[in-house]
């Protein structure tokens, strides 16, 4: 049992992490990571038993509007194929596709995700109807270990009449600065967050969210992450997270 955890941590690890950090792990997740066109990132990696393709999330669908169009097309631009030996110039992004059973689509995840929660569903990607709630997409630049995210919050969204909920805001600067530091060191868990809400979000409206690692100790992740209007103009949310990484048995402990 122990052993088949570890295996399952190791390939739980892969799934989030980026080639940095673990040098054991570097040959295996560059190869699901950075050898594939963002496209096909991670599909790879999936198992051939799953039959069905798991939806990608993060893939443009008819109720994106032209904003959310617009950015998601100049990162996607700069997400050329990167091959190995290959030198990268320039801005070079990496779409992260998104799946609504994070922890199946892990390599090894199925076994994990049948021990903690068959019918658990990742919180943001539960709801069908396109364009109700959390459409989003995090593309991560290596280089300067820097997240970008495009988010459109839908109507089911809504807080303080005709703007976006504090709660789903926070959810995102919680997704994307922990889908961050899970790039970083996967599994980790949220231990803090700090948001500080400067203007209101309208709903229906696009805004871009950007994180940066501002520190690394041990196995605290310190990110900063900040909220503003597509062009920058304007700033809606600050924050700052600590996250920690743990190990599979905190996850099983109940
Ligand atoms: C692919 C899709 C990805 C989507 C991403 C979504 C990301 C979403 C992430 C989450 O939302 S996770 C859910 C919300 N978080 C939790 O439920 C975490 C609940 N808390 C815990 O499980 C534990 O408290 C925690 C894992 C955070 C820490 O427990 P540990 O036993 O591993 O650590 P410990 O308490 O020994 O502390 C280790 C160090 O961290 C420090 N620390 C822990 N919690 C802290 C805190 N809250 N603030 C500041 N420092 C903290 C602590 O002081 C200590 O510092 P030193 O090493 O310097 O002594």
């Amino acid at each position: 049992m122990t052993r088949s955890v570890g295996r399952i941590f190791s390939g739980f690890r892969c799934f989030g992490s980026l080639p940095f950090g673990n040098p054991p792990l570097k040959t295996q997740c560059s190869s699901v990571l950075f050898r594939t066109t963002s496209e096909r990132t991670l599909m790879h990696a999936l198992p051939k038993i799953f039959g069905r393709k798991p939806r990608d999330f993060s893939l443009p669908n008819s109720s994106w509007g032209k904003e959310m169009m617009q950015l998601y097309n100049h990162y996607n631009r700069l997400s050329k194929e990167t091959t190995e030996g290959q030198e990268d110039h320039g801005e070079q992004w990496t779409r992260l596709p998104s799946y609504n059973r994070t922890l199946k689509y892990a390599t090894g995840g199925v076994y994990l995700s049948k021990i903690i929660q068959s019918k658990a569903r990742l919180f943001t990607r539960n709801i069908r109807d396109p364009g109700a709630s959390f459409e989003y997409v995090i593309f991560f630049r290596q280089d300067k270990l820097k997240c970008a995210c495009i988010f459109q919050a839908g109507h089911l969204l809504e807080g303080a009449p005709g703007h976006v909920h504090g709660g789903a805001i926070a959810t995102m600067i919680d997704t994307i600065t922990g889908t961050h530091a899970s790039l970083l060191s996967a599994p980790v868990m949220t231990a803090n967050l700090n948001i500080n809400y400067r203007s209101p979000i309208p709903l229906g409206s696009t805004v871009l969210i950007e994180s940066i690692l501002d520190k690394e100790d041990g196995r605290k992740r310190y990110i900063s992450c900040r909220v503003t209007s597509t062009d920058g103009s304007k700033l809606h949310t600050e924050a700052t997270g600590l996250f920690l990484s743990i190990s599979v048995s905190h996850l099983l402990k109940r």
